[in-house]
C-alpha cells in the first residue's frame, strides 16, 4: 500500500515492479544490515534501471529577441492607455519567453512593476522592482525602480525601507541622463515622500514599546545551554528521555530558548529569507538571479548561502523540488548536508557519521559531546536526533534511499566530487539525515510577525520548517504546558510554561493536536502516523472528554481539597466576569491575574475543568500577543 505520507511514493517502486524485480529488491534490501551497503545497493540498481538522469540540460529554447520585444512594447502601448492588467499580461508573457539573464527580461519586469503599482497590487509591484534590481536592468534608469519600491513599501507601511528606497534612488539619479532641472525636481518629489514616511515613522516609534527580553528561568542549564536551570533530562517510562522540572516551575516562566539546526521555508507562497542563519519574513525578497528559486532579504544572506553551498544546490534546485517524498524536506536536507559537508571537508565529514553509524547509541547521552554538552549548533547533536530507523518498513527505508541516491547524483552532476570508496558514507548519511528531519522538524513551524505596522496586530502564519535540537528534547502532550512565545518574526524560538508544572514533573510541549479539540482515537492516530509512537499523556492515558463534554461547574466530584471550595467557588464567578468583559488584546495585560487564577484551579481542582481550559487558553493568546511589541493608543 502506499504511504501516504509522501508524495509520489511509487515513484522508484512501480517502475521496477513493471521490470518484476520489486520483489526481490525488498528481500536483498532487507538482508543488507549497514546503511552504507543499502545505499550502495540502491544506487547501482537505479543505474541499472535507468532511473537516474545523464545530463542536468533542459534544453529550453529561450528568448527570441524580437518577438520578446514587440510583446513587450505591446504592453507599453496598453499600459498608455491606462489598461493596466492587460499591460501586466503582456509583459508576463514577454517573461516567460526571455532568458532571464537578458536585459529584455529585466526591461519587463521593470515594466510590470509599474503596472502593478498603478493597480494597487503593492506586494506584486515591489516583487518585481527588487528582482529587475537584481537583474540587467540598465544603471541609468536604475533609479526609476528604487522610486517605486519606495512607494510600494510605502503604501505596505513597511516605512523604515521606503525611505532607504527614496535614499538609493536619489543616489542612483546620479547616474541618469535627466537634464540638471528635471533631475532637481524630481529630487524634490523624492525628498518629500522620504520626509513623510519619516514622520509616520516617528509617530509609530512614540506609540510603541519593544517587549523585554526574555531570560530563562534560572539562567542557562550547565550541561544544556538551550534550556533552564530548572530541568533535568531523565529516562522515563514509555517515552525515552524528558525533560522534569528540578524545581518548580510557574506559568510564565521561560523554559528554553533554541536556535535551529537548520530551516527553510515552507511554502514558494510565504516570502521567508532562505539563509539559513536568518529565516525572516519579509516581502518581496531578492531572488538568486541564476535559478530563481530561492530569495534572500539582502546581499549579505545571499553571499552566506553560496557560502554555505548554495552555488551547488542552485542548478539542480528544480530537480530536488520535483523529487518524490516530501519536496521541502528533501531541500533542508540537501542544505544541512552541504553545510557540514563543505565546513568539515570530505574527510572529516566521513569520518565522523561513519563512527556514529557504528557506534552503539546510548538512549540517556545521545547527543551530548565529549565534554557532556548537548549544544543546538553542534552537528553530532542534531545527527543523532530521535530517528527511528530501525521501526521503518522496507519499503519507506528503501524509499529514502532511492532518494538520497537521487540527490546525491544530481549534486555530482552540479560539480559535487566524491571518490567512489567515500559514496556509500556520504549517501547513508544523506539518508539518516533525511529520516532525522522527517520526524524532528515538520510540526516545528515558525510563526509570522507583523510586518506592516499600518495593520497594527500580527499576523500568525506557518512560514519555515525548522529543526530546533533541543525543542526537540520536549515529549509531546495531548495537554501540554510549555508552549512556543517570545518575538515571532525571531528564527529562535522561546518556550514559556502555560501551566504551573511542580517539582519533578515532566516538561511537555505539543507535537501539533490538543486533547479539548480531538478525541482520543484522531490523536494517537496522529502521534501514530505523523511520529511513529504511541502517545502516553495523560489525556490519552485518562481519556479526557473534549471540549463540549468538560465539566463546566464545581462539586465535590472536582474539588480536591473541600477546605478551599468556598474560595476557589468565588474566584471562579469573579474569573466569569473577567471572561466577558475582557478582550483578545486584554489578555496579555493581565497575564499575572491569569497566572494566579490557574495557579489556583491548579491545586485544587480536577482537571479538565472548563474554566482552568478557558484560562489557559487566555495565557496562550496573552503569551503571544505579548511577545510582540506593544501598541499605546492615543484614545
Ligand atoms: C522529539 S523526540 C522527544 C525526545 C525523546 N523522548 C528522546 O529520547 O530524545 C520524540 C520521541 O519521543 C517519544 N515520545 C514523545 N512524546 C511521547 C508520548 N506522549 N508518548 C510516548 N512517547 C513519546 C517518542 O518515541 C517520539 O518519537
Amino acid at each position: 500500500m502506499e504511504s501516504v505520507e509522501y508524495d509520489n511514493f511509487l515513484h522508484y517502486s512501480s517502475r521496477l515492479l513493471m521490470a518484476d524485480v520489486l520483489g526481490d529488491v525488498y528481500v536483498e534490501f532487507s538482508k543488507l544490515k549497514s546503511p552504507n551497503s543499502q545505499f550502495m545497493f540502491t544506487r547501482a540498481l537505479l543505474r541499472e534501471h535507468k532511473m537516474l538522469i545523464d545530463t542536468l540540460d533542459f534544453n529550453v529554447e529561450y528568448d527570441k529577441p524580437t518577438v520578446s520585444t514587440i510583446i513587450r512594447h505591446t504592453g507599453n502601448e496598453f499600459f498608455k492607455a491606462k489598461q493596466y492588467a492587460k499591460a501586466a499580461d503582456m509583459y508576463t508573457k514577454c517573461l516567460v519567453g526571455s532568458d532571464s539573464n537578458s536585459e529584455s527580461y529585466a526591461l519587463a519586469l521593470a515594466n510590470r512593476s509599474a503596472a502593478y503599482l498603478h493597480m494597487c497590487q503593492f506586494e506584486l509591484c515591489l516583487r518585481d522592482a527588487r528582482w529587475a534590481m537584481g537583474s540587467k536592468y540598465p544603471s541609468k534608469m536604475a533609479y526609476k525602480l528604487y522610486e517605486r519600491a519606495g512607494h510600494a513599501e510605502r503604501f505596505l507601511g513597511l516605512v523604515e525601507r521606503a525611505i532607504q528606497s527614496y535614499a538609493e534612488c536619489l543616489t542612483r539619479l546620479d547616474e541618469s541622463d535627466m537634464s540638471a532641472e528635471d533631475k532637481s525636481k524630481y529630487r524634490i518629489v523624492i525628498e518629500k515622500s522620504a520626509k513623510d514616511c519619516e514622520q509616520v515613522l516617528a509617530e509609530h516609534k512614540r506609540k510603541t514599546k519593544s517587549p523585554r527580553p526574555d531570560e530563562l528561568v534560572g539562567g542557562r542549564n550547565e550541561h544544556i545551554p538551550a534550556l533552564s536551570a530548572f530541568v533535568e533530562l531523565r529516562m522515563s517510562e514509555n517515552m525515552g528521555r524528558g525533560v522534569f522540572a528540578t524545581r518548580d516551575i510557574n506559568p510564565g516562566d521561560v523554559v528554553a530558548i533554541d536556535e535551529p539546526y537548520i530551516c527553510g521555508p515552507i511554502s514558494d507562497n510565504v516570502e521567508v529569507c532562505h539563509y539559513n542563519g536568518c529565516l525572516k519574513l519579509d516581502m518581496a525578497l531578492y531572488p538568486c538571479q541564476k535559478c530563481l528559486l530561492v530569495y534572500y532579504c539582502n546581499k549579505d544572506c545571499m553571499n552566506k548561502a553560496n557560502e554555505d553551498g548554495h552555488y551547488l544546490e542552485c542548478p539542480i534546485m528544480c530537480f530536488i523540488k520535483s523529487t518524490p517524498g516530501i519536496s521541502r524536506i528533501n531541500e533542508l536536507a540537501m542544505k544541512w548536508f552541504l553545510k557540514d559537508y563543505l565546513k568539515m571537508g570530505l574527510k572529516k565529514y566521513c569520518s565522523l557519521v561513519d563512527n556514529f553509524s557504528k557506534s552503539k547509541i546510548d538512549p540517556q547521552t545521545r547527543g551530548f559531546d565529549e565534554t557532556g554538552q548537548y549544544k543546538s549548533d553542534n552537528f553530532l547533536t542534531a545527527y543523532s536526533l530521535d530517528s527511528k530507523e530501525n521501526k521503518l518498513s522496507i519499503d519507506v527505508l528503501f524509499f529514502f534511499n532511492c532518494i538520497a541516491v537521487d540527490m546525491l547524483h544530481y549534486l555530482m552532476l552540479s560539480g559535487l566530487q566524491i571518490p567512489e570508496c567515500y559514496i556509500g558514507t556520504v549517501g547513508a548519511s544523506l539518508v539518516h539525515i533525511i529520516i532525522v528531519l522527517d520526524l524532528n522538524c515538520r510540526k516545528l513551524n515558525i510563526d509570522a510577525p507583523t510586518i506592516s505596522f499600518q495593520g497594527k496586530r500580527q499576523l500568525t502564519l506557518t512560514i519555515a520548517l525548522t529543526l530546533y535540537p533541543t525543542i526537540s528534547l520536549f515529549n509531546h502532550s495531548c495537554d501540554p504546558n510549555i508552549e512556543r512565545s517570545g518575538e515571532l518574526s525571531d528564527r529562535k524560538r522561546v518556550m514559556k510554561a502555560i501551566q504551573p508544572i511542580p517539582k519533578g514533573t515532566q516538561l511537555f510541549a505539543t507535537y501539533g493536536i490538543i486533547f479539548k479539540g480531538h478525541d482520543k482515537k484522531s490523536r494517537q492516530d496522529l502521534c501514530n502516523k505523523g511520529f511513529n509512537f504511541k502517545c502516553y499523556c495523560q489525556p490519552c492515558i485518562k481519556n479526557w472528554p473534549t471540549c463540549h463534554y468538560i465539566p463546566n461547574r464545581l462539586s465535590t466530584l472536582n474539588i480536591l481539597n473541600p477546605s478551599m471550595a468556598d474560595i476557589v467557588s468565588s474566584e471562579c464567578k469573579k474569573f466569569v466576569e473577567f471572561k466577558k468583559s475582557a478582550k483578545l488584546e486584554d489578555y496579555c495585560q493581565h497575564l499575572n491575574y491569569l497566572y494566579s487564577f490557574i495557579k489556583l484551579l491548579f491545586n485544587n481542582v480536577k482537571r479538565p475543568f472548563e474554566l482552568y481550559e478557558d484560562c489557559l487558553e487566555m495565557i496562550r493568546i496573552g503569551h503571544t500577543i505579548s511577545s510582540n511589541e506593544i501598541y499605546f493608543s492615543d484614545t
